[in-house]
């Protein structure tokens, strides 16, 4: 599913309009159904409602909600903002027919008192859309600071008033939303972490746009949903035998870290590489054997931490690195060893991507084809400080375009930046999934998928989706208060079946 700008969105509107011959008026009594449709169904069945329009077409869809919530006989207070300011046609259209039903629209007005409101009441926030085009400021931002105060669940329309949809929003007013019902698909803004304090839980409300125009515009972004993880995945042959799905050698652990290791093999082991070798201190050896005895060794010399590089590394198709391995010198050391002499492409994580924000310069050694697997903390070690998402996913997309690599930057919708310039932010997971060592299974899972012949983007898109999709088939068995990471393990294999 494309992820589009603003500019795109008034586009698809426009074009909805001239394919389907209707007017702009008819698209919005339709979005607006699909709001009143929706919020019937999930808010309390005597609450009041109380809506907050601006004079746009975001307010113009809060109009119309308030006719059809009344048309269902739900009590409702509607307030139009700053009433003297110039208003967008629909919303004089919609204002004009709700005026004659009767029903008094108060107003919102500079210098005046805010309005109260009842306990137990709804809050719909239609003030501003895809429209904004300047930070709130006099008595919207007041008003929006009063309603974030009131401690009402907050339903915005499209987007959560004074969040801009292409560019950081975190430095003035903005709606705190308990829900955020957005019009055709995801957008930019309502996927970045720095937005989780506004956007609350969101839903896509399918509108009936135009499916030609998203077809034909192109976009860098899209949302990883089943669809385009399912397009990537191959069923493995009937006739294939262990050597046609790769050799992985993961290089995890140190004394005290050894479950880093052990999950990322196990990860790697049900992810689907056909051998599977650890190169790990020799304080692990017996807990590797015993625990997964489908891991054959390369242990090494030293008892608590990684020295040397394994022998016949020609032996290996793909290294995945990183999980427990520390960052004392020996281990940096060993680390710029494996970026010289990695038979094939690597997965990089934790520790090892510590090592390289030391010596950034190494990264020119990372074989093409690779993937990077930073949460933002080791994202900003690695590529310097950013203040906002906005930019951080422009240089995870300069930096794939420059190594030829998947860069990832890990969160609730882990964005996966592609070496040909676009990235997807992925559908799948949940909160059960923030513990120590969900990281570590994924890097295994990464890891057995490129040893399988996957490309660095097929890798990285399919690995993501299904880490986030055993964390949701988890979450469902266990809480996501009660999963572990080790749980991610055991329910790779539902995952996998949401791909056949
Ligand atoms: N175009 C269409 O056919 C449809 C539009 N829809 C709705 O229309 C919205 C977009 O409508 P608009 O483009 O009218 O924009 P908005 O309703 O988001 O608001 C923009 C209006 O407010 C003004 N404005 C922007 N930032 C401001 C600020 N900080 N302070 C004060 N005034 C400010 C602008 O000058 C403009 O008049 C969507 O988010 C969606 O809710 C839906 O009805 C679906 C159909
Ligand atoms: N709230 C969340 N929703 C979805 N996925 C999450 C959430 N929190 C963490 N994850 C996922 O769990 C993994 C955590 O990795 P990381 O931060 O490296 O932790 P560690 O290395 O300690 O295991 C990432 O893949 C991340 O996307
Ligand atoms: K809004």
């Amino acid at each position: 599913m494309k992820i589009f700008t603003a500019a795109q969105v008034r586009a698809w509107d426009a074009a909805t309009i001239d394919e389907q011959g209707i007017s702009s008026l008819d698209l919005m009594e339709r979005a607006a159904a699909c709001c009143t449709e929706w919020l019937l169904h999930h808010c309390p069945p005597d609450a009041p409602f109380a809506l907050f329009c601006g004079r746009g077409n975001n307010g113009g869809d809060g109009l119309a909600i308030v006719r059809q919530l009344l048309a269902a006989g739900r009590s409702v207070s509607v307030y139009v903002v700053q009433p003297g300011r110039a208003a967008s046609p629909d919303f004089a259209a919609n204002h004009t027919r709700l005026a004659a039903s009767g029903i008094s629209i108060g107003a919102v007005e500079e210098g005046a008192p805010l309005p109260g409101i009842p306990a137990g009441s709804v809050v719909v926030d239609a003030l501003f859309g895809a429209g904004l085009n300047k930070p709130l400021e006099g008595v919207a931002a007041a008003l929006t600071v009063a309603l974030n105060d009131s401690g009402a669940s907050i339903i915005s329309i499209d987007l959560p008033s004074g969040l801009f949809m292409d560019r950081p929003s975190t430095t003035h007013a903005v709606i705190r939303a308990t829900h955020t019902l957005t019009f055709g698909a995801p957008k930019l803004a309502l996927l970045l972490q720095e937005n989780a304090p506004f956007i609350g839980a969101v839903q896509v409300l399918g509108i009936g746009l135009s499916t030609r125009f998203a077809q034909e515009t192109q976009s860098p972004y899209f949302y990883l949903t089943n669809k385009e993880a399912k397009a990537r995945f191959r069923p493995r042959p009937r006739f294939a035998h262990k050597g046609s799905f790769g050799h992985l050698l993961l290089a995890a652990g140190a004394r005290g870290k050894m479950g880093a290791a052990l999950l990322a093999a196990t990860a790697a082991a049900r992810g689907g590489a056909g051998l599977l070798s650890c190169h790990i201190p020799r304080c692990g050896e017996l807990v590797l054997q015993t625990a997964l005895p489908e891991a054959m060794l390369a242990t090494d010399a030293c008892e608590d931490f990684l020295t040397e590089l394994p022998a016949d590394m020609d032996r290996y198709d793909v290294v995945a690195i990183g999980p427990g391995i520390g960052t004392s010198d020996p281990v940096a050391e060993l680390l710029e060893r494996y970026l010289q002499h990695s038979p094939g492409p690597m997965v990089l994580d934790a520790d090892a991507l510590n090592i390289l924000a030391q010596h950034p310069y190494w990264l020119l050694r990372l074989p093409p084809g690779s993937i990077l697997t930073p949460h933002p903390k080791e994202f900003d070690r690695l590529f310097g400080t950013h203040t906002s998402d906005f930019d951080r996913i422009r240089t995870a997309l300069d930096q794939a375009a420059a190594l030829k690599s998947a860069v990832l930057l890990k969160g609730h919708h882990t964005f996966v930046a592609l070496p040909d310039g676009t990235g997807a932010f992925n559908s799948t997971g949940n909160p059960g999934m923030a513990r120590g060592g969900s990281g570590d299974v994924l890097t295994g899972l990464l890891g057995a998928l490129l040893a399988q012949g996957y490309s660095a983007a097929d890798a990285a898109l399919l690995g993501v989706y299904l880490h986030g999709a055993a964390g949701d088939s988890a979450a469902a068995a266990a809480s996501a208060e009660a999963m572990l990471p080790s749980d991610l393990i055991l329910h790779l294999g539902n995952a996998f079946r949401r791909l056949y």
